[in-house]
């Protein structure tokens, strides 16, 4: 499987009595297919799934494997744990969905080598490829140039949603091998991340501007250095104000201001965002089109 482009890690849109609002999520996957988006993520950290219960987390990928059915994109689902058995076991009954985002085993720091025997266990079991989620400032685990490359070629590997905080020379040594496989996780530094080769980016902040992120991977990838320097620069802005507050926070306030969804909320330990942060990320959004 080639990933490519920009996928929207889905917001979980919740209605006034705190239920899952079915019709808006479904609104939204269409509306971010439309404006370019290569695919859908169900159930990555901004969808919320540590606070969604098991009907819930099944209702958010059914809503969102049927639209990418629909409309022929990839799906891709959040899934897997700290536990490599109890993760392969609910890997191999994947159905549906074309590839599952497995996040580096977080707490447990088990060394690069315990990562690499457990995505090699997992890859080898499951019913569809995996993308490797690398964020070390939540899971705890560095993982190096080295290890990244040979995690990306393993059989059943399709990609690394890379989140490593920044940009280093590990950074820079992953991509010089070229970018495949490699989609950005920090929405702050996907400009220059896309600059490096990476074949494209896992973005919440591309809820917002969805064509507009869209363009910037295009305008890397085609070698229009003028176009995205500027507009990546405007992008930036943009994403470092939906992540002035926990994400999916302030994304969750603009949709709702923007009568996307119906409600800004949130679950616990999320509190919503302040409307200064919305407002701000307002004002950056509308900016976009001058
Ligand atoms: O849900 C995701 O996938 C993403 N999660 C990250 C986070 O919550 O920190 C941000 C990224 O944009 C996508």
């Amino acid at each position: 499987m080639e990933l490519q482009g920009i996928y929207v890690p889905l917001i979980t849109p919740f209605d006034e009595d705190g239920a899952i609002a079915t019709e808006a999520l479904e609104r939204l996957a269409h509306s971010v297919l439309d404006q370019g988006a290569a695919g859908l993520v169900a159930l990555g950290t901004t969808g919320e799934p540590a606070t969604l219960d098991e009907d819930e987390r099944r209702a958010v990928t059914e809503v969102c494997a049927r639209v990418c059915r629909e409309r022929g994109a990839t799906l891709i689902v959040g899934a897997g744990g700290n536990d490599t058995r109890r993760s392969a076991e609910q890997l191999a009954a994947l159905t549906g969905v074309d590839a599952a985002l497995v996040t580096v085993p977080a707490f447990t720091r088990p060394g690069e080598a315990g990562v690499l025997a457990h995505f090699e266990y997992l890859a080898e079991r499951s019913a569809v490829p995996l993308v490797i989620y690398h964020i070390p400032y939540r899971t705890g685990q560095a993982l190096g140039a080295a290890t990244l490359r040979r995690l990306l070629s393993l059989p059943g590997i399709a990609g690394v949603k890379y989140a490593a905080g920044g940009i280093d020379e590990s950074t820079v040594e992953l991509l010089a091998g070229g970018g495949g496989g490699v989609l950005g996780g920090d929405d702050t530094v996907i400009s220059p991340l896309l600059a490096l080769g990476a074949c494209g980016g896992i973005l919440a902040s591309a809820h917002l501007a969805t064509e507009r992120f869209v363009e910037l991977a295009d305008a890397w990838r085609k070698g229009d250095a003028v176009r995205a320097r500027e507009l990546g620069a405007r992008l930036a802005a943009l994403s470092a104000a939906c992540f002035a507050e926990p994400n999916p926070t302030v994304t969750k306030g603009v949709l709702h201001a923007r009568g996307v969804i119906p409600t800004p909320a949130v679950r616990l330990p999320l509190l919503p965002a302040d409307e200064v942060s919305v407002a701000r990320a307002l004002e950056l959004l509308a900016a976009l089109d001058d």
